[in-house]
């Protein structure tokens, strides 16, 4: 069984037993008709993915892990804000006529700052200290950059990585203000996965533990029949993954690098309405 749908079964069903619903409070987010997408929250969630052992998708249904981790190479590697760089439309509803989403995300890694040796960007800065300082406790990234709220079509969720080394062992925390538990919780598990084991084998580390801390953690209302129905599937074991191990600069990834196999899972839900 994966320990992936283990927590994830266990954080829907606390959302949906425990939840605090959004009735009756003023909402932002819209469904495509413009009623208010309302939810039910669970506050301060922390799940552990030890990354040594498994690889976090879920089985319930399957994860687009090809789709995901485009859009991590977007955001991290190419540093774009522009969706004619992704080859996905995850991102069409907030991007304006020429296809930029503002300065969030992948604008914000691409921003160079200046250091004792020199300017780098953060993205940059990550890779200059696991080689050269990895004992250090301040590798981190933050795309929450508050000057800059103003011009972003969608203030960013997933918004902070902490990178720690233990041993050989790189180990992250990912930073997450809000999550579409539904739509979005085993697509960033798997991307900031897949982060972890391209920094440590660009850094000569192993991928050691993810920590996801979700502090919204929420299910639409009409997801809710749909959670319902995923969380009593059959569970299968996780599927193995493998990055192509002549990889040593982390701008030569290519979706291609990433192999996941025996990945079997239930069926896909077509469809799902995503709040915009
Ligand atoms: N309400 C909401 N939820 C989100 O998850 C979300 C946003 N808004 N806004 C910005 C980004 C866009 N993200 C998205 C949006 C859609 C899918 C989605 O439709 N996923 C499908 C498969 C898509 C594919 O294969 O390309 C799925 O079945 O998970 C995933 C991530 C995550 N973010
Ligand atoms: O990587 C992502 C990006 C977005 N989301 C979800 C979380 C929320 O449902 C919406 C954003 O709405 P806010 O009102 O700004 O919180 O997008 C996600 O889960 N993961």
């Amino acid at each position: 069984m994966s320990k992936a749908d283990k927590l994830f079964i266990e954080m829907c069903k606390d959302i949906l037993e425990n939840g605090e619903s959004s009735r009756g409070q003023e909402v932002r987010a819209r469904w495509e008709d413009g009623t208010p997408a309302h939810t039910l929250k669970r506050f301060g969630i922390i799940n552990r993915y030890n990354l040594a052992e498994e690889f976090p998708a879920l089985t319930l249904r399957p994860t687009p892990v090809k789709s995901a981790i485009d859009e991590l190479l977007w955001i991290w590697q190419k540093k774009s804000n522009n969706v004619n760089d992704l080859n996905s439309h995850i991102w069409d509803a907030w991007a304006d006529e020429q296809g930029s989403i503002g300065k969030a995300y992948g604008y914000q890694l691409g921003v160079k700052h200046k250091y004792k040796e020199g300017e780098f960007d953060q993205v940059d800065r990550v890779l200059y200290d696991l080689k050269n300082n990895p004992y250090s406790r301040r590798i981190m990234t933050n795309l929450y950059n508050f000057q800059d709220l103003h011009e972003m079509a969608l203030y960013p969720c997933a918004y902070s990585v902490t990178f720690n080394v233990s041993g050989n062992k790189l180990n992250a925390i990912l930073n997450q203000r809000s999550q579409d538990t539904l739509v979005a919780n085993s697509w960033n598990v798997v991307q900031y996965a897949v982060l972890v084991h391209m920094f440590a084998q660009v850094s000569g580390l192993e991928a050691g533990e993810l920590v996801h801390v979700i502090a919204d953690a929420h299910i639409y209302d009409r997801h809710i029949p749909l959670v319902e129905e995923l969380i009593s599937r059959p569970q299968f074991p996780a599927p193995k993954f493998r990055i192509n191990p002549d990889i040593k600069n982390f701008y030569d990834f290519t979706v291609d690098d990433f192999i996941v196999e025996n990945y079997e899972a239930g069926l896909q839900i077509k469809g799902i309405p995503v709040a915009v």
